[in-house]
């Protein structure tokens, strides 16, 4: 088992002081994993990010990072750490262009002019923004403007990287350059968490699934397993990917190998069925 380099136990955290958005949300983040992040509107994804990447401090709840107990005055430690890239892209962009915006982080670290440059060309070149650099972020697209984002957080260079349902405004075209991107992270040894609300990209992307209702984490493991769980599945309104649902129903029919595991992709099914192109 990898190591954890972050651990939330008990997050209590209120907006308001009236109804708790964390009610004792706990869960463990391990090494180099790929977390997907699951639940119905308002369960607390959001919310649970902010407090782990030191934007909100949770009112009640321990956190530790790489062992660590992080009190109110070491949420530094977080900032720097885990890099969240938000839902909604214009939260995030300051700038006037999309160099400027991509330096923003990394001078606010206070580092070296160069080191600086050196950060914000190796960002858009990740993200394929050369093309964009001088353009104000404002003027463009959805898609182009979380691209931007994707490299705020690249030019930080955290290890922990958090994305807040990223796949929201692409086009499938966007989507895959998002999924490659994502690749290349894990290749690299970042820790990934994502939420979203698409259970195919997360079942195929995703070593676990952690399930947030209502302000806790209602279970964390396996795709498979956590999709697997009906009463998991109709108790937080979360419908199974749909190759995982044919896959077993084909198996319940007897039309697939005894004890073979669910393959991630339609191509994997159908070698597994012998009917390969
Ligand atoms: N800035 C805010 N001020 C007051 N309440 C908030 C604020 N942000 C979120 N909330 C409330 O906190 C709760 C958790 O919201 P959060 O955004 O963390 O959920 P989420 O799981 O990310 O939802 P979604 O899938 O819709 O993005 C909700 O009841 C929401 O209304």
């Amino acid at each position: 088992m990898r190591e954890i380099v972050f651990r939330a136990k008990d997050l209590y955290f209120s907006y308001d002081g009236k109804k708790n958005a964390l009610d004792g949300a706990s869960l463990d983040l391990y090494a180099g994993e790929r977390l997907a992040v699951l639940g119905a509107n308002g369960a607390g994804k959001s919310t649970f990010f902010l407090c782990l990447n030191g934007v909100l401090t949770p009112d009640r709840g321990t956190m530790l990072l790489d062992g660590e107990l992080i009190g109110k005055k070491e949420r530094g430690r977080l900032c720097r750490r885990a890099g969240i890239v938000f839902q909604n892209a214009d939260d995030q962009i300051i700038a006037s262009t999309v160099a400027a915006e991509v330096s923003f982080g990394p001078m606010n670290l206070r580092l070296p002019e160069a080191e600086v440059a050196c950060r914000v060309e190796h960002a858009l070149d990740y993200m394929e923004l050369q093309p964009f650099r001088a353009r104000p972020p404002h003027e463009l697209s959805g898609g182009e403007k979380k691209r931007v984002t994707i490299a705020d957080i690249l030019a930080m260079e955290n290890d922990i990287l958090l994305f807040d349902e990223p796949g929201a405004s692409l086009d499938p075209a966007g989507e895959e350059r998002l999924e490659a991107v994502l690749d290349r992270l894990h290749a690299d040894g970042r820790t990934l968490v994502i939420s979203t609300h698409d259970m195919d990209f997360a079942y195929r992307w995703a070593d676990r699934i952690a399930v947030f209702c209502a302000g806790r984490v209602l279970a964390a493991g396996a795709p498979e397993t956590v999709f697997r769980d009906t009463r998991l599945m109709a108790r937080t309104h979360l419908r199974p990917p749909l190759l995982l649902d044919v896959f077993d129903r084909l198996a319940a029919r007897g039309f697939v190998p005894a004890g073979a595991a669910c393959p991630k992709t339609p191509d994997g099914l159908e070698a597994l069925l012998g009917r390969e192109k």
